[in-house]
């Protein structure tokens, strides 16, 4: 399906699978152009990202692409979820103009890229250390979107922390002239942050999900009280600890908010990843840590 639909508002999505039907779409856009990044199998923190953009550019520009170059050889790159009527209803409502849905041929005509941007020292850590070449992959197929769309601002989610971290590094060491605006993640009620991934859990495994973010909750409460960067941590460990068993800890770390490597104070995030079940999961949280004197 390609071309134009229509909700009951009049809110026109065009939907295009190509680069040139792309071209076409894109300068038909007067006005600032804000992009939306996605892998689809959207949510309400995708959606939350497309209102963000509504608000802040004239046309808003969705991009759905499960990307082969940033999954490993034994991850879930075949059984990613992909939901493209659905994807196209959220996208709708929430008041897109367009929505770019390449095949991987369309993105990578050539095959695999033999160029590829290279994160730096920090794409190799946190995830980049549990997934080989996912930042390269991220990083590559960011900028061919950039290069392809134009926007004047793109927005990421706080919940992939570390990536918004890198692609506004990527923005500012490589100059690309765009705005990366972050938007803070969407939760469900009890906490759970809001991921594609969430649907592979099994209801066991969803109530083990809930680990990672009362240790985040745990370390900020525990901030909050005074507490230093080691207490928090701890206090982080323990709640991750105490949570319905099932949960796989991978990395809770506290680091700088800009993930610069040294001592933290002050302002500073705590970010975790987890396995529950044969489900990868991450989340983030802002600590304030109390200055030291
Ligand atoms: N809960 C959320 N709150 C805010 N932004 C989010 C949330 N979940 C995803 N995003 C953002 O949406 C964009 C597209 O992410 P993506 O399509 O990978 O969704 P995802 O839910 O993170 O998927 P996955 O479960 O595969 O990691 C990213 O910028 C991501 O940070
Ligand atoms: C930014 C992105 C769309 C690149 O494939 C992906 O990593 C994601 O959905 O966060
Ligand atoms: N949500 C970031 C993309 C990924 O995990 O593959």
């Amino acid at each position: 399906m390609t071309g134009p639909t229509v909700d009951g508002g009049g809110q026109v999505t065009e939907l295009v699978h190509t680069r040139e039907e792309l071209a076409a779409a894109r300068d038909g856009l007067k006005g600032t152009v804000g992009v939306v990044m996605t892998m689809g199998a959207l949510h309400s923190g995708h959606e939350t990202l497309l209102r963000a953009a509504r608000e802040r550019a004239d046309h808003v520009l969705v991009t759905i692409f499960v990307n082969p170059l940033q999954f490993g050889p034994n991850e879930d790159f075949d059984r990613y979820p992909r939901t493209l009527d659905a994807d196209l209803e959220i996208c709708r409502r929430a008041g897109a103009d367009v929505v770019f849905a390449p095949s991987v041929a369309d993105m990578y005509p050539d095959g695999q890229p033999r160029v590829r941007v290279n994160p730096g020292p920090l794409g190799e850590d946190l995830e980049g250390q549990s997934r080989p070449g996912f930042f390269h992959g991220v990083l590559t197929v960011v900028l061919k979107l950039l290069q392809l769309t134009r926007p004047d601002l793109t927005f990421f989610g706080e919940k992939d922390y570390q990536q918004l971290t890198l692609v506004r590094r990527m923005a500012r060491d490589l100059d690309v002239p765009v705005e990366v605006v972050g938007v803070p993640t969407v939760r469900e009620p009890d906490g759970l942050a809001l991921s594609s991934r969430n649907r592979y859990l099994s209801p066991v495994e969803r109530e083990a999900a809930l680990s990672l973010s009362a240790a985040l909750r745990a370390g900020a409460e525990a901030a909050d009280a005074g507490a230093d960067a080691g207490a928090v941590l701890a206090a982080a460990h323990a709640a991750f600890g105490a949570g319905t068993p099932g949960a796989r800890l991978d990395y809770l770390v506290l680091t700088d908010p800009d993930l610069e490597p040294g001592p933290v104070s002050g302002p500073a995030r705590l970010l975790v990843a987890a396995w529950v079940g044969g489900t990868r999961l991450i989340d983030n949280a802002a600590i304030r840590l109390a200055p030291r004197s």
